[in-house]
């Protein structure tokens, strides 16, 4: 299968998710599932915004007294008087200009200097009106947005939570500490996974019983299978079980679950085993080969795009780039080769093969070569940061 149809077709398997009411100190990666629309007038009331003094008419003025930020009533200004005041407090009735401190000269109770009307007030109403909408839905709810919220004093939003994600790492031969030898395999793919889930907007949850994180299992049809079946997330991740040696059970496990394959294989480099499975009650697998560049591939691939549609999101299209120096194209497969960006276009960094991670880890993309007879001069860009587009 195509790279791009592969893509396209792990987005439309998943589902988004449902709609729920978050406080907002849950809702930091949810995206909105309904509109934000401002209750009220933001700013509530005309404020300062500045430090200095509240004045009404031309000066000099008489200066009687002080605005404090909380004060719910600051009172009225006659012409001619002037009263202390702090940046954000509400102003007297009848201000009509704010003196900033540092251009304020004052001699006993007289205050004299610059005041042009309407100068250093943020007036009612300014940021949003009653009712006004802020953001439609469908936006990734980030910091801003949360102190937005707070802002025009919303408690909750409405969201399409972040979906959960766990992930299976497979293999007799790995370990998780220490150097690789003879029999012994370093796992690369595990440390990769959680950053990963978390930057695509997902939430890693734990797979049977183990706590959050990354479950290692042995090369075992029946654990396989039993891991696959304990699971609840929205999407499971199972490395190193996705080609066809003895040792690899996924295509196995998923047939006695009766899941129904999506993508079987996409024609890319690295990354070709990769696989997506949907079980009967609609969470997805995604089988992720065991070479290391080749797993991120596919999670960039394949899991991404899930992972954008179950949170209510568009699978975005990719930018183009010229790629001046030239790249080699594979004839039937797209290649996805680490690069570095530059002010002429993408740079192809070599260590780009699928056991290794080196070219990866200095790329700033991967460059989406599409199949050809012989060289591309442009590509298409796919971040390595899932959480960019
Ligand atoms: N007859 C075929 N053999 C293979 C094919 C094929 O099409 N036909 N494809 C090759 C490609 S490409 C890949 S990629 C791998 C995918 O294999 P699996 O997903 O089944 O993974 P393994 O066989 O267990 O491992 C492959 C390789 O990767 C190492 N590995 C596995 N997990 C990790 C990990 N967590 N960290 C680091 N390295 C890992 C493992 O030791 C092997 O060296 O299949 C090829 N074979
Ligand atoms: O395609 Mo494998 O997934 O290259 O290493």
């Amino acid at each position: 299968m195509a790279w791009d149809l592969a893509r396209v077709l792990a987005h439309a398997a998943a589902r988004p998710g449902k709609v729920v009411s978050r406080g907002l100190a849950e809702a930091d990666g949810c995206v909105l599932g309904t509109p934000l629309v401002s209750p009220g007038a933001v700013p509530p009331v005309d404020r300062a915004a500045m430090d200095g003094y509240a004045v009404r008419g031309a000066g000099p003025w008489r200066l009687n007294g002080h605005v404090e930020a909380g004060a719910a009533d600051p009172g009225t200004l006659a012409d001619g008087q002037a009263t202390g005041i702090v940046t954000g407090a509400a102003l007297p009735t009848g201000t009509t200009s704010v003196v900033r401190s540092e251009d304020a000269v004052v001699t006993g109770d007289r205050l004299e200097g610059p005041a042009e009307d309407g100068r250093h007030i943020r007036r009612a109403g300014e940021e949003c009106r009653p009712g006004e909408q802020l953001l439609p839905a469908g936006v990734v709810i980030g910091p801003a947005v949360l102190g937005l919220a707070a802002t025009v004093g919303l408690n909750r939003l409405t969201v399409i939570p972040q979906p959960t994600v766990a992930a299976l790492v497979t293999g007799d031969e790995l370990v998780h500490r220490g150097p690789s030898g003879p029999g012994r395999v370093r796992d690369a793919i595990g440390p990769m996974l959680p950053g990963l889930v978390t930057r695509a907007g997902a939430r890693l949850v734990a797979s049977g019983s183990s706590t959050p994180s990354v479950r290692h299992l042995p090369d075992s049809l029946d654990e396989l299978t039993n891991a696959l079946s304990e699971t609840r997330a929205d999407l499971t991740l199972v490395s190193g079980s996705s080609a066809s040696g003895p040792a690899d059970h996924l295509r196995a496990a998923l047939t006695s679950l009766g899941a129904e394959i999506v993508v079987d294989g996409v024609a890319c480099r690295p990354g070709h085993p990769q696989a997506l499975a949907r079980l009967s009650d609609g969470r997805l697998v995604l089988g992720l080969p065991g070479n290391p560049f080749a797993a991120l591939v596919a999670f960039l691939t394949l899991g991404v795009a899930a992972i954008t549609r179950m949170r209510g999101l568009r699978l975005p299209e990719l930018g183009h780039i010229a790629v001046p120096g030239g790249v080699s194209c594979h004839p039937t497969s797209t290649r996805l080769v680490p690069v570095r960006l530059t002010a002429h276009g993408a740079v192809p960094i070599g260590h780009g093969g699928s056991a290794m991670l080196r070219g990866p880890a200095v790329a700033d993309a991967l460059a989406v070569v599409a199949p050809g007879p012989a060289e591309a001069i442009a590509a298409r860009l796919l971040p390595l940061d899932p959480g960019i587009t």
